[in-house]
């Protein structure tokens, strides 16, 4: 391929007029208009850029495997920028202002184009960088992309307040209209495909003290490896992504074509699964190219119905979350969080050392105990492992806050985004999203483990020391005989430890607490609370089959 010439920053003629391409999200070429637009000048050169800034990309609360995820993620557009289109990306490391500021000292920066962050905690950032271009008079482009809707406009539709229900969500969602369509990145081969970079050569003085180069590694951050971190299940950047799409939507088809729906729920693949959402959350997909192809693959074959709900409906669920937080800085808090609800939750020293055996994957419960493991070695939980592993911290077993368990997810999942992951916990510990306290659903970890991982291969993978405990005595290691427990070279108590509470009690006691905490609250400012729309859509929300939860009445 032919490739295009890059002009150097050293020799560039400063009336020359550039266009800065902006990543923070949004960490692909495909269904880019931000990209399109940041090339549409035929006569601008063309700089793409990321800014390492301590906070973009969720860098502020991050663990080793997130960070490498995004390093590779953003070499990944490198080589992406280097192949196709014979340019490169420059990274740097500073504050956006500070950094636009240096370049526009030196070059005429004429536009900055980037992807909507639709969330409160970008704001601040976001319209630092307008103003700035404001009284530079740099053009600014935001996109809407890393949405299916512009939140804003939801909220409008919705006489300018958060659709307090998912049913609702999705009602004005409908009033806008089908998201829109991807679109193609420029073509190389074609002339609006002919790019034109802007090169940053490493000598441009100040400038050069804040550029980063490839090969990076999460320890240039600070970020160094946790013990646990294990091999690296999930590679991040476009390339892999689009491989995981692929992979993903012949799974879809399979199930469509047996008339089945949502694969991943049935036979949830706790290790392997072909999971999307860490390339949703940093962009490497774009998830109307996801929603698109799995819309179309379903029309294709499912002749005469043209609308799904399938995983297309969790991707509304990303979308409700976004929705949610944007008009609330305070989503991820108890405190001054309108929709939160004041829950009193354990804060003694029995709830800190509890929390901490959570957090090490030492609760005397193998399932709770494996996913916990599980995060910190591979940065993934499969959602009904989040959901156990949540509901075990707050409302079912250690009545510990949700905003404990947030932030512990928050730095080791990979898929860690800030509006969705407290949705979630919010969700999940009653305390919004939730028929007011009136879970009646409740997690066994014990029962749930049976059946959704019936040969404790996900256990065993990650509690070595239970390799040997055979079925059922895996799921409840406690009850196994002395002399079993001897044979099968693990005492409980020593080697693996005994159930830090008894869940029988302790979730017939959480669910009497909450009963009193609803009439105790009811009439009381209520009003705001969002809740499921019926009991349906809680189930589907907590992948919920009847036998592996159990009414936990008072
Ligand atoms: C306590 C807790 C914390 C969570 N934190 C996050 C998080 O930080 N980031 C995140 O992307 N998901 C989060 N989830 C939601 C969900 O667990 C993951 O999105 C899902 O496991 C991703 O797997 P998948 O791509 O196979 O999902 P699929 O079932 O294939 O769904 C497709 C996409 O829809 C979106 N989605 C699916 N379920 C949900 C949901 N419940 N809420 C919002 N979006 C959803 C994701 O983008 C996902 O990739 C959390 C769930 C819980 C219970």
């Amino acid at each position: 391929m032919e490739s295009t010439e890059s002009s150097s920053s050293k020799g560039v003629d400063k009336t020359v007029s550039v266009s800065i391409l902006w990543f923070r999200h949004g960490l692909r070429l495909h269904d880019s208009p931000a990209f399109i637009a940041a090339t549409s000048n035929r006569d601008h050169l063309f700089l793409p850029l990321f800014i390492f800034d301590g906070e973009s990309a969720g860098t502020k609360i991050v663990g080793f495997n997130r960070m490498r995820f995004l390093i590779e993620s953003l070499e990944d557009l490198n080589n992406s920028f280097s192949t196709k289109y014979g340019g490169s990306l420059t990274v740097l490391r500073g504050q956006p202002v500070d950094l636009f500021r240096k370049l526009s000292q030196k070059w005429k920066i004429a536009k900055i184009c980037f992807e909507q962050d639709c969330e409160p905690i970008w704001k601040e950032r976001d319209d630092g960088v307008k103003e700035f271009c404001k009284e530079n008079g740099i053009e600014v482009v935001e996109c809407i992309s890393h949405t299916l809707y512009d939140p804003a406009e939801i909220l409008s539709a919705n006489g300018g307040n958060p659709p307090y229900t998912y049913s609702s969500f999705m009602f004005v969602a409908s009033t806008l209209g089908k998201p829109e369509r991807p679109l193609s990145a420029p073509n190389p081969e074609t002339e609006a495909g002919k790019i034109n970079f802007f090169g940053m050569t490493g000598d441009d003085d100040d400038l050069a003290l804040c550029q980063l180069h490839f090969p990076m590694t999460p320890e240039v951050f600070g970020v160094s490896k946790e013990k646990a971190v294990g091999e690296n299940m999930r590679k991040g950047g476009e390339t892999e992504g689009i491989i995981l799409l692929e992979k993903r939507l012949a799974i879809e088809k399979q199930a469509f074509e047996q008339g089945l729906m949502l694969p991943n729920h049935t036979n949830p693949d706790f290790i392997n699964g072909a999971s999307l959402s860490p390339h949703l959350r940093f962009g490497c997909v774009s998830v109307r190219t996801f929603y698109w192809a799995v819309q179309d693959l379903f029309s294709a074959i499912v002749s005469g119905n043209t609308t799904c709900e399938t995983i297309t409906g969790q991707l509304f669920w990303r979308e409700y979350f976004y929705v949610m937080s944007v008009p609330n800085p305070n989503f991820d808090k108890m405190k001054s969080n309108p929709i939160c609800l004041n829950i009193p939750w354990a804060k003694d020293v029995i709830a800190k050392e509890n929390l901490k055996k959570w957090k090490a994957g030492k609760t005397g419960y193998p399932f709770i105990d494996a996913s916990m493991r599980q995060l910190i070695e591979q940065g993934w939980l499969h959602h009904v492992a989040r959901n156990a592993t949540a509901c075990f911290l707050t409302r079912n077993d250690l009545w510990i806050s949700w905003e404990k368990g947030l932030k512990h997810f928050l730095k080791y999942l990979l898929d860690a985004d800030w509006s969705v992951c407290a949705g979630n916990w919010l969700w999940v510990s009653s305390s919004a999203f939730e028929n007011v306290l009136d879970c009646t659903l409740c997690i066994c970890p014990t029962r749930y483990a049976q059946r959704l991982d019936p040969e404790a291969k996900f256990i065993k993978r990650f509690i070595p020391e239970l390799q040997n405990y055979p079925i059922p005595y895996v799921f409840e290691p406690w009850t196994a005989p002395l002399e079993l427990q001897n044979q099968w070279g693990c005492m409980i108590g020593k080697d693996y430890p005994a159930p830090i509470v008894n869940h029988e009690i302790v979730s017939k006691r959480n669910k009497a607490e909450m009963v009193s905490l609803q009439k105790m609250l009811a009439g009381g400012g209520l009003n705001e609370h969002p809740c499921p729309s019926n009991t349906n859509e809680a189930r589907n929300f907590m992948w919920f089959p009847e036998i592996c939860s159990h009414e936990s009445s008072p």
